[in-house]
């Protein structure tokens, strides 16, 4: 049987949901033996439905190796993952892939969109992948796009799309399948400051609307505001 944790999120303030995402004395060493970096550093955090958390801190501090590891794409040398209640260090790697594919959804800093695809087929390429591309795939897909204020470009491809608009179809893409956890990855990098500040708070929205446990790791210190809790990594040190 898989293990289930009922875990409260210590960094929720007043929420006492159960955590969607709880991370537990976290380690993750990277490097061969000469040289071994502590990229993660015996980190603790819990995210509830609803939250949105924001990590930041300086370059090369682990905020991406910590987002990895809360993802599931790498294991931590030491602790436990909670996702949706399951111990991703506890299971194989396709059931740890199924797992991430129902309970995560990733926003990549560069939106990482297909070419040869339109924003609604972004958006449905997930539903087509997981085997569930059914008419209520394609009507909150039609939803997520009107959400994000993309219904209008929904036929244009990346090309045809400022990088405001495609981080847009980004996000979109990644509530598709209704994921309990959202990681986002420096999401305003490649944005002026309005875009910035546009796709921050529709992540602000979105995760009360869609009640995920949103994670952000960002340099952005500009955008930190638009979080409900806001994390500081030093040397992989939770601050
Ligand atoms: N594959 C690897 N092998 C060895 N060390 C690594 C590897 N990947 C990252 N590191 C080291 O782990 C530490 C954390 O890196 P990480 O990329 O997580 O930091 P970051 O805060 O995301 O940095 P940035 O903001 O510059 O992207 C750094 O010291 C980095 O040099």
């Amino acid at each position: 049987m898989i293990p289930t944790t009922p875990a409260t999120s210590p960094n929720a303030g007043s929420t006492t949901l159960p955590a969607a995402l709880r991370l537990t004395g976290v380690t993750l060493r990277l490097g061969d033996e000469t040289q071994q970096v502590t990229a993660v550093d015996r980190v603790d955090l819990a995210v509830a439905p609803g939250e949105f958390l924001a990590v930041t801190g300086p370059s090369g501090s682990g905020k991406s190796s910590l987002l990895a590891v809360a993802g599931g794409l790498q294991s931590p040398t030491e602790g436990s993952v909670h996702v949706a209640g399951v111990d991703l260090t506890t299971l194989k790697e396709h059931q740890r892939t199924a797992h991430r594919r129902n309970h995560i959804g990733y926003v990549f800093q560069h939106a990482n969109l297909l070419a040869s695809l339109t924003a609604r087929e972004q958006l449905l390429l997930p539903a087509h992948i997981a085997g569930r591309l059914d008419n209520s795939a394609r009507r909150r897909a039609d939803d997520l796009l009107e959400a994000v204020g993309m219904s209008a470009r929904a036929d244009r491809r990346p090309h045809q799309l400022s990088g405001g608009e495609r981080q847009r179809v980004g996000l979109a893409r990644a509530l598709l399948l209704a994921p309990e956890i959202l990681l986002v990855d420096e999401p305003t990098s490649a944005l002026d400051r309005a875009r910035a500040r546009d796709i921050v708070d529709l992540l602000a929205e979105q995760t009360r609307a869609q009640k995920t446990a949103t994670v952000m790791v960002t340099h952005d210190t500009e955008i930190l505001d638009a979080a409900d809790h806001v994390l500081f990594l030093r040397d992989g040190r939770l601050t």
